[in-house]
């Protein structure tokens, strides 16, 4: 499904949510959304998932306005960090509700990830640890194979080994089930190799959308002897630096001459890709560059 806004405005009494937004999110792929908290994210994804209505501009899902058209709610998956599960049920009463609420449903691959991610059935959901019950709220996502899935922070309480499970089943699936994704999580290195788009807000404002590959080719990081790098570095805008021992890896936004680049392997010095971290934080700092 595709998703299209034209100059988005929520404004609330004291705070300006989203501010003009405009983008768009092209169907069966994997988008990624970023921002600091309060950026605007989980306000964002309440109006294609019409839980709000916008201040102003337009909203539309497959061309439609999610608000006006009902039916289209069935086909929108929004699962939020914590977690739109029923608090006193069983895992499987849960799962149950959700199957006939969602035509699109895969009841028996929802009963593989639970047994998958080492829960059990009958476990009632307020009884569950936090990450166990994002893991629940993650199964819902995955299993619900809807045409529009939106992930707010669901993965935020799992585990390392978890959250690493739920990044591969999710790639798998997707491969055998393309959907439309669009994925907010504060933990970008995770998620830079799963998401094709980036889409960055900062204060309710669009600062980014591009490609995930055109992303790292914005800047570029430098490796080798800190005295060696540091020297190849003056005068450049340099957004991150990372001392490993001797070892110096700086990563510059923006591209390097020729000469510059030619000086640094001259050198011996290891040029790669900008980390969207790196990128994230310098294009959401207070007062940026
Ligand atoms: N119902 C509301 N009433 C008033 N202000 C609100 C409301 N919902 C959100 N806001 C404000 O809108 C701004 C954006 O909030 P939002 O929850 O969309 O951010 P977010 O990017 O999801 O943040 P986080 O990463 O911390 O979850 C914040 O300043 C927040 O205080």
């Amino acid at each position: 499904m595709n998703v299209t806004l034209e100059n988005v405005s929520v404004r609330f009494k004291d705070a300006t949510a989203l501010d003009q937004v405009s983008l768009d999110w092209a169907p069966g792929r994997i988008h990624g959304l970023l921002g600091r908290n309060g950026a605007g994210k989980s306000t964002l994804f309440s109006l294609i998932a019409a839980g709000r209505r916008p201040t102003s501009g337009s909203v539309r899902v497959d061309g439609q306005n999610p608000w006006e058209r009902g039916a289209l709610t069935e086909q929108i998956c929004l699962v939020r960090e914590s977690g739109d599960v029923l608090v006193d049920d069983p895992i499987s009463d849960t799962l149950e509700m959700v199957e006939t609420l969602r035509p699109t449903f895969d009841r028996a691959y929802a009963d593989d990830l639970v047994d998958a991610f080492g829960l059990r059935p009958k476990s009632k959901v307020n009884t569950l640890s936090r990450g166990q019950r994002s893991t629940v709220g993650a199964i819902i996502a995955l299993a619900s194979r809807a045409p529009l899935t939106l992930l707010d922070e669901v993965h935020l309480g799992m585990d390392a080994p978890t959250r690493q499970r739920f990044y591969d089943e999710l790639i798998a699936d997707f491969a055998e089930n393309p959907r439309t994704y669009v994925i907010s999580s504060h933990l970008i290195a995770e998620l830079e190799p799963i998401i094709e788009t980036v889409t960055i807000l900062h204060r309710g404002a669009l600062v980014m959308q591009d490609e995930a590959d055109d992303v790292r080719t914005q800047g570029l990081t430098l490796t080798g002897p800190a005295a060696t790098v540091a020297d190849l570095v003056s005068g450049l805008p340099v957004i991150g630096t990372r001392d490993l021992g001797p070892t110096r890896q700086v990563t510059v936004y923006g591209e390097l001459d020729a000469g510059d680049l030619e000086r640094a392997r001259a050198a011996g010095i290891e040029v790669g890709a900008v980390p969207l971290q790196d990128l994230f934080i310098h294009l959401t700092e207070e007062d940026p560059r």
